[in-house]
């Protein structure tokens, strides 16, 4: 019987796999691949945290695969080279794999198929990871879009209902199983962390595609009810916190709105928005694609020019670190560092407080999250780090500045976030817990080591940015490719 290659990536599951289901479709025995390659991905190879995930996901993979009487045959880079060599060694047709869309992915991706194809292999990738591909929606123009608000509104006129393929229940055999190349342990790719750092980030998450679904099922039914109001509340769990398990393709983006939408007695304002939510990932997608530039560069160019604060380490370290004084910023990045994961309207904030009160570029701040998050996107990431300076695309204007103290009275109004985070400010009363400073006295007694003082403050900060940002400004200008 005819092998086909089936090369996972960032797509580690097998329900709705389009690429799995053409090569099956096609009359082909899977042969399941995965090539740990980091050194293709640009400048941004994925980082620790990420890493700690994918060891785990690869795992869930693979046992997913031998109850199917199959298993994940696992390899180094280069990615080019290993293919050929295992079309050679397996007499596999051809290769088939979902499509990624990282701009040197897409290089990359693009330049094997080529040379599969001139090789005589048959080569197709699928669309595994989105509603609509970046080049699937445009405006009337024929440009890219770069508000959500009109690229929303078409994503929504052109859809279809998704429905997604669920996954064999099992594989035929290979014939001359010993003759294909065996691969690697798991272990080798040293993916795990050696010393545990990530240990908390378990008892949240569960990566691979059981936990993705058992994630989607709690959602659906229970936060998705009320969801369009407690999405923003950080101290309840009312998100889906499926965001690692999309970004790893353990469940698809087909399977998880068509769940939501069949959820028949979800109200349908709380669907409408998490649909909305999606959409924004969406969006990220169709950014990074036409805009490739901006994972490294600001997309309006007045930015390359702003004064942004000369370097200052131990700033920096501070932010990271959850000692910038400032509590709903530090509870933050305190809640990322233990559980590898943040809430979205803390993401907005902490990350506000960088770019605009410490004036410090955003790929700071976005080099950090890459490294710290189970869920970095190198779309989703880009998109929000630019966003929040208003560096980018339907941007929020670099003027509009979140206020950090006026935004946790907001959004965590009994402080019961900043107290899970920072249990040493539990003590304080809610309005002083999120400005500890404006009593010195409560503060030394109930926090010794918290700093005295914010970093900057928050005023202070905010006239600062305005300062700066009047040196650049003017009209909104854009770089080449269609941003206009
Ligand atoms: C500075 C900054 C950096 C970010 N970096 C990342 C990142 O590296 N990876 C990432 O997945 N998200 C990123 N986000 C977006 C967002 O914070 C997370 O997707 C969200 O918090 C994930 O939690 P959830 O799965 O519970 O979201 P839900 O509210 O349940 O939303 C469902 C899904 O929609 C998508 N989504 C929701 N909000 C956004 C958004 N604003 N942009 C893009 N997609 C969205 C995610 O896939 C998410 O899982 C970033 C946001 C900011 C402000």
């Amino acid at each position: 019987m005819r092998i086909a290659l089936v090369w996972f990536r960032d797509d580690l599951r097998l329900d709705d796999h389009p690429a799995l289901r053409a090569a099956t479709e096609a009359g082909y025995l899977p042969l399941p691949v995965y090539i740990h390659a980091p050194e293709e991905e640009g400048g941004w190879a994925p980082g620790a945290a990420s890493e700690a995930w994918r060891h785990r996901s690869l795992r869930a993979l693979d046992a997913m695969l031998r109850a199917r009487r199959s298993r994940l045959r696992i390899f180094r880079g280069p990615s080019l080279q290993t293919l050929q060599s295992l079309l050679a060694a397996t007499d596999a047709e051809a290769v088939f794999w979902n499509r990624r869309y990282e701009p040197a992915i897409e290089q990359r991706d693009a330049a094997i198929k080529r040379a599969l194809r001139r090789q005589g292999a048959r080569a197709e990738s699928f669309n595994g990871a989105l509603l609509f591909e970046p080049w699937q929606l445009a405006t009337r123009r024929g440009d890219p879009y770069r508000a959500f608000a009109p690229f929303w509104t078409s994503a929504r006129a052109a859809w279809r209902e998704p429905a997604p393929w669920d996954a064999p229940g099992g594989f035929d055999a290979l014939p001359d199983e010993d003759a294909i190349p065996h691969g690697l342990a798991l272990d080798a790719l040293r993916l795990a962390p050696a010393r545990g750092w990530d240990d908390g980030f378990w008892e949240r998450f569960v990566p691979g595609e059981r936990g993705a679904r058992d994630a989607l099922s709690a959602f659906v039914e229970g936060a998705l009810h009320g969801y369009r109001d407690t999405r923003d509340v950080p101290a309840a769990r009312g998100t889906s916190r499926l965001s690692p398990h999309l970004h790893f393709g353990e469940v698809s983006v087909a399977r998880v709105a068509a769940t939501v939408r069949a959820s028949v007695d979800a109200p349908p304002a709380d669907v409408e928005r998490f649909l909305g939510e999606l959409g924004w990932r969406e969006f990220s997608y169709h950014l990074l694609h036409h805009f490739p530039q901006t994972v490294d560069t600001s997309l309006d160019p007045r930015f390359d020019d702003f004064p942004w604060a000369p370097p200052a380490p131990a700033r920096l370290r501070a932010w990271r670190r959850g000692a910038t004084g400032v509590p709903i910023v530090d509870a933050g990045m305190r809640q990322l560092r233990s559980t590898g994961w943040m809430h979205n309207r803390v993401r907005m904030i902490v990350a506000s407080y960088l770019t605009k009160h410490l004036r410090m570029h955003w790929l700071h701040g976005a080099r950090w999250f890459w490294a710290a998050l189970v869920d970095a996107d190198l779309a989703s990431n880009t998109l929000g780090w630019q966003w929040i300076a208003g560096t980018g695309a339907d941007a929020a204007p670099y003027f509009r500045i979140f206020n950090p103290v006026v935004q946790a009275r907001r959004f965590d109004p009994d402080g019961a976030y900043v107290a899970r985070w920072l249990p040493e400010l539990a003590a304080l009363p809610p309005p002083l817990r999120f400005a500890p400073w404006e009593d010195p006295a409560a503060l030394r007694r109930a926090a010794p080591a918290y700093p005295r003082r914010p970093l900057v403050d928050p005023a202070a900060g905010r006239a600062a940015a305005l300062e700066a940002y009047a040196k650049v400004r003017g009209p909104r200008r854009a770089r080449a490719s269609g941003f206009d």
